[in-house]
């Protein structure tokens, strides 16, 4: 398996508290892996210091066989990393097509400027028409988001980051506030139409984690606790004790 996310021993201090401690795993091209751990294990920590938003103290990160460390946000985005927020940034007025079509041009920049203004504006538009259709939603192009389901805005919001076809995906949450069958579809669009695009979820929904991830990486207290494929994270001792035993699953 050729990792397009390597993490290796990774450390986070705030003050004299460690969020993060030796956080030492690889996501895999095309994998989607799940990441859970109870409340203030680390996970959006992580996410930030992936991002580029947080520094970490110790440890190393490497995207695509390159090292990122050190890197701004906007260049670790320029080498295909994409991030998904808890809270949608998006323009409720504004179509669904409009909406991922700010997106496209937004994350394009200079990609698209030598199009000049109108040309620009079209490659964007047909950009955020063919991601509707893929995600089953030609329909609903045309409406404002703020017409839309919940679960409706949430897969606008999925597309918005997979606007520019990133290598890796964070996604904080992507589920929250969704019914079952709204998650299933969600995470069913990202692996089923994104297949280049390698996923790191974080879910409370176990449930969810373990119906769709290939892998799973256990948090717990800032350190990895378990990994593994969904079936050998139910089995693992440890994790259950930390985690599954907490939540009776
Ligand atoms: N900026 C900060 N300053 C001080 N402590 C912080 C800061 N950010 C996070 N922490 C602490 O680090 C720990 C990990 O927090 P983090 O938000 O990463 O956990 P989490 O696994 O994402 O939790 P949740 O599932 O509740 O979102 C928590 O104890 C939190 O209080």
């Amino acid at each position: 398996m050729t990792a397009i996310l390597e993490l290796r021993g990774v450390g986070k201090r705030f003050g004299a508290f460690s969020a993060l401690r030796d956080v030492a795993f690889d996501v895999g091209e095309r994998e989607t892996v799940g990441l859970i751990g109870p409340n203030g294990a680390g996970k959006t920590t992580l996410f930030n210091v992936i991002t580029g938003f947080l520094r970490p103290d110790e440890g190393s990160i490497r995207l695509a066989g390159q090292s990122i460390d050190g890197m701004a946000p906007a260049q670790r985005v320029a080498r295909g990393l994409a991030r998904t927020f808890q809270t949608a940034m998006v323009f409720p007025g504004l179509t669904a097509r409009e909406n991922i079509a700010m997106a496209v041009r937004q994350h394009a920049g200079d990609g698209l400027r030598w199009f000049g203004g109108a040309r620009a504006a079209s490659a964007a538009a047909e950009i955020a028409v063919r991601l509707l259709g893929d995600a089953g939603l030609a329909h609903r192009a045309e409406t404002p988001l703020r017409d839309m389901s919940h679960g409706e805005r949430r897969i606008v919001d999925a597309l918005m980051s997979l606007a520019l076809s990133p290598r890796l995906l964070l996604l904080d949450e992507p589920t929250a506030g969704l019914t079952r069958a709204e998650s299933d579809r969600l995470l069913g669009i990202l692996r089923r139409n994104h297949a280049d695009t390698a996923l790191l979820l974080v879910a409370h929904d176990i449930d969810i984690v373990f119906g769709h991830c290939d892998r799973v990486v256990v948090m717990e207290l800032g350190r990895v606790i378990g990994s593994g494929t969904p079936a050998e994270v139910r089995e693992d001792a440890e994790v259950r004790r930390a985690y599954l035993g907490s939540t009776g699953g």
